[in-house]
């Protein structure tokens, strides 16, 4: 099936001549549109600046082969280092930035290099450009005409299009993913937030450096008006109007804007006159009709309509579980935790310990401060006094995906999954930290057995909260109940040593809460040791060995179920909710 793609190489072998040169663009355009898959579609962030990585390679090649006269392949090599050199830094300066901040900051940079280009006329020949570009050719062949060069960047486009599935069905695309809702579940996995997006950053900034490259080689002639912010909105229209979510939509919006580019060039000034630039007026109103017709554009709603085939499911024998400490040791240490918000004191002086294998309870009234202490023991916040140790090591105020990588995975109190993925890639994000391959080896598809592996990890995590049988379903289809067992099941496939949730019991119904209890009862018989958070006295009392009673930020109690429903104080914190 995959092989289907190096089809884009073999087009041009048989296209009327005319189309040769729309159908280079429209390889060129497909690669800046795939940048955008990867940056968009799979990590989140939007940038209004790919012409720009564009130009940045462009220029540069045709710096070294006009002025130096060197080959072209190392203008290649050195366009797309550029790029890459022009990503670290705005990426490093951008990608923790939140919000509208960084789109706004890769339009800032789109301007600044459209403006160097056009201004920096010694070097760059200004707005008139750099003219004779030497031709390209390989392997002894010349790819200055039209159709071999079509054959040659159709084969760049299947290349491109092969890493980035390869990188799509992987640990890293999945924690690309996960980056959604400022990252907390990638970094909850152990993927680190900032880290994925100056990675997604570099790799989206080279392959639009790779479409700059055959832009200037094919035209043999570079000027800074294919690299300007005009035109990098063209290409976030191509991808959003195709569907910037998957492979094929980006293409098909690839395809489409080329050919409308190519066909209202000459219809426009025919219908409104030659005064006037039409298109990017017509690109809008084309873009959102599509919108209209499908919000997650065009290729979304073609898939619709087709039949779907699901993937098999993975084969391979699971990751083995993790060894595990003995049983009885402490695992967790709380140590005079505190938190301020300001001058509220959320979290004030409590400390508590967890042995190996117990299922400990922190409960307290709304307000108590149970999840800022959860938030403190899991990274997510960091305290302003106390210390945290698990397995004897102080991690107070490393970041989650740290503490993740020790040994600790978590559920959120309200769900954290991704509905368009299936149930089984969702419980496969649990397992980022166990993946080995990286980024380089799975872009060449060197990391298929693991992936199968990581997979069935997955699939045997679903298994043990007993939801096999709709791994190949989209998340979004389960109910409340079935995406709480998700979630554990995500925090299962980690096959972590202490596995903490946050209210694992709200919004069930009485049957559910039943089977919840006895999951967890299972999960502790297996070794998993638990801490939970949890408002539904029922379920606590009934399930834990020991309980941490929360009041006002401070530790009120602490016992078996048993010595803390007894106790005044409690009884007097929840008003009688306990007796
Ligand atoms: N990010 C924040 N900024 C400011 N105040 C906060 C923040 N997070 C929590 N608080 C405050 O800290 C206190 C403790 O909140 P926390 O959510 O930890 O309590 P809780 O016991 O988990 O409550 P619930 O059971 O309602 O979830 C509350 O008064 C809350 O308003």
């Amino acid at each position: 099936m995959r092989a289907l793609w190096f089809l884009l190489a073999l087009v041009p072998l048989v296209l009327p001549s005319g189309y040769l040169t729309l159908y280079v663009f429209f390889a060129i355009g497909g690669l800046v549109a795939l940048s955008l898959y990867l940056l968009t579609g799979l990590a989140g962030m939007t940038s209004f600046g790919q012409a720009a990585f564009m130009g940045a390679s462009a220029y540069t090649t045709a710096l070294l082969t006009v002025r130096l006269g060197l080959s072209p392949w190392l203008g290649l090599l050195a366009g797309v280092g550029m790029a890459l050199g022009f990503a670290l830094v705005l990426g490093g300066v951008t990608v923790r930035l939140k919000g509208h901040f960084l789109p706004l900051s890769t339009i800032a940079w789109q301007v600044a290099v459209f403006i160097l280009a056009g201004n920096l006329v010694g070097l760059t020949g200004g707005h008139t450009g750099l003219t004779d570009l030497p031709s390209l050719s390989l392997l002894g062949l010349s790819l200055q005409e039209a159709r071999p060069y079509g054959v040659f960047a159709g084969l760049v486009l299947a290349l491109a299009v092969l890493a980035l599935s390869n990188l799509r069905q992987s640990a890293w695309g999945r924690a690309f993913l996960a980056l959604r809702g400022e990252g907390l579940v990638a970094a909850s996995f152990g993927g680190s937030p900032a880290r994925l997006r100056l990675l997604a950053f570099l790799l989206s900034g080279a392959l639009a450096g790779v479409a700059g490259f055959l832009y200037a080689h094919f035209l043999r002639f570079v000027n800074p008006t294919p690299f300007s912010l005009e035109a990098s909105i063209k290409y976030l229209i191509m991808a959003v109007a195709g569907g910037v979510g998957s492979i094929p939509g980006v293409l098909l919006g690839a395809g489409l804007i080329t050919a409308l580019e190519d066909w209202l060039k000459d219809l426009l000034p025919l219908l409104l006159g030659r005064s006037g630039n039409y298109e990017s007026v017509a690109y809008g109103f084309i873009l959102a009709g599509i919108l209209l017709l499908s919000p997650r554009g065009l290729w979304p709603y073609l898939e619709g309509l087709l039949p779907r085939r699901p993937r098999p499911l993975p084969q391979a024998p699971p990751l083995p579980e993790k060894e595990r400490g003995r049983t009885g040791e402490v695992l967790l240490k709380v140590e005079g935790l505190s938190k301020a918000f300001g001058g509220l004191l959320a979290v004030n002086g409590v400390s508590f310990e967890l042995r190996r294998g117990e299922i400990l309870g922190l409960i307290g009234p709304n307000g108590a401060g149970k999840s800022t202490t959860f938030n403190l023991i899991t990274g997510v916040l960091a305290p302003t006094g106390g210390r945290v140790f698990f397995k004897g090591q102080d991690v107070t105020g490393l970041p989650p995906e740290a503490v993740h990588r020790l040994g600790l995975a978590r559920t959120f109190q309200h769900p954290h999954l991704f509905p368009e993925l299936t149930v089984l890639e969702n419980a496969a994000l649990g397992a980022f930290a166990r993946a080995r391959a990286g980024v380089f080896p799975v872009l060449l598809g060197l990391h298929q057995k693991e992936e199968e592996a990581l997979l069935s990890t997955a699939l045997q995590a679903l298994r043990r909260v007993g939801l096999e049988e709709l791994a190949l379903e989209k998340a979004g289809r389960l109910t409340a109940g079935q995406q709480r067992l998700l979630e554990i099941a995500r925090a299962l496939a980690a096959s972590p040593e202490l596995l903490l949730l946050d209210e694992p019991a709200a919004g069930l119904r009485a049957g559910e809460k039943r089977e919840l209890a006895r999951l967890l009862r299972r999960l502790s018989q297996e070794g998993v040791t638990l801490l939970l958070v949890e408002h539904d006295m029922d379920l606590v009392m009934g399930l834990v060995d020991r309980v941490v009673v929360m009041h006002y930020g401070e530790k009120l109690a602490e016992g078996s179920p048993r010595e803390v429903q007894k106790d005044p104080r409690v009884r007097e914190a929840y008003l009688g909710e306990v007796a």
